[in-house]
């Protein structure tokens, strides 16, 4: 069974090849044809057994490469597997560390890596690129006046209503606290302004109710686009000075500059 396939062959062919040359020296030797024909049959017989030996052989040594192959098949399958498993969940956990826990929004390690992508598309491509900077107005005093799962319940939903009404490739992400972070490629300072407004107009309709009164939540933002010799520090201070500059003129408005 464990013989190689040549070693069998080249006893097969030693062993047919002795059975021929004794029938040679039979028919030589042969006085009559009933002991020639006796002989003769005996050796084919002795000839078609050793073939048949050969054959089983054969086939055992087939059918134990089949298993070994099945069962490496079975084991690279499994470690495909495995290797598909760890990588969804590296995918996963990658996720997870990019995504604020409450609001589900990128947060500012995902904002980092997407500003710089966005960066260096827009001095590749040179296509408008803006940047906005948004913060919830008089935040503290929701918290202060409704407790803090009221202010929980304002990031989430005003997050939810951001996220809905902007564009796929637009990005948003929770920069802290109720501070939101906001890139827009592809369009001019003009264009991302009506943006915002828009947003800012969406938010400051939401029909928030907390201890049986109706609330206002209103938003500031700070906005600015890149421009020639920008790095993405000095854009993200520019909007920053917007906001500040929007919360100074009263709060609930865009300042872009
Ligand atoms: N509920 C809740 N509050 C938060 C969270 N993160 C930050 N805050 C609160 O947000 C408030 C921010 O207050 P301020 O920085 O004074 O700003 P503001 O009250 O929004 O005032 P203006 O920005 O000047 O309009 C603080 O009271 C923080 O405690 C959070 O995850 N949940």
């Amino acid at each position: 069974m464990h013989e190689s396939r040549q070693g069998d062959t080249e006893t097969l062919n030693r062993e047919i090849r002795d059975e021929l040359d004794r029938v040679g020296e039979d028919i030589a030797r042969s006085q009559d044809l009933g002991s020639l024909k006796q002989s003769i049959s005996q050796r084919l017989e002795f000839i078609g057994n050793t073939m048949e030996r050969f054959r089983q052989r054969e086939q055992e040594r087939e059918d134990l490469l089949a298993g070994q192959l099945e069962a490496m098949q079975e084991k690279v399958a499994a470690m495909e597997a495995h290797s598909e498993q760890m990588q969804q969940q590296v995918r996963e956990e990658r996720q997870r560390a990019m995504t604020d826990l409450l609001t589900q929004l990128p947060n500012r390690e995902a904002w980092q890596e997407r500003l710089l992508f966005e960066f260096n598309r827009w001095q590749r491509y040179q296509q408008p690129l803006s940047v906005a900077v948004i913060d919830i107005d008089l935040f503290k005093k929701v918290n202060d006046s409704y407790g803090h799962k009221a202010g929980d319940r304002v990031l989430q939903l005003v997050s939810r209503e951001l996220r809905s009404r902007l564009r796929e490739t637009d990005f948003i992400a929770r920069y802290g606290g109720e501070e939101f972070v906001l890139l827009l490629p592809e369009t001019g300072v003009e264009t991302a302004e009506e943006v915002i407004d828009t947003l800012r107009n969406r938010v400051a309709v939401l029909p928030f109710h907390f201890g049986g009164e109706p609330v206002n939540i209103t938003f500031s933002a700070g906005l600015t686009e890149f421009r020639a010799n920008d790095s993405v520090e000095t854009v993200f201070d520019r909007a920053d000075r917007a906001l500040y500059q929007a919360k100074d003129a009263g709060r609930n408005r865009t300042q872009s500059v």
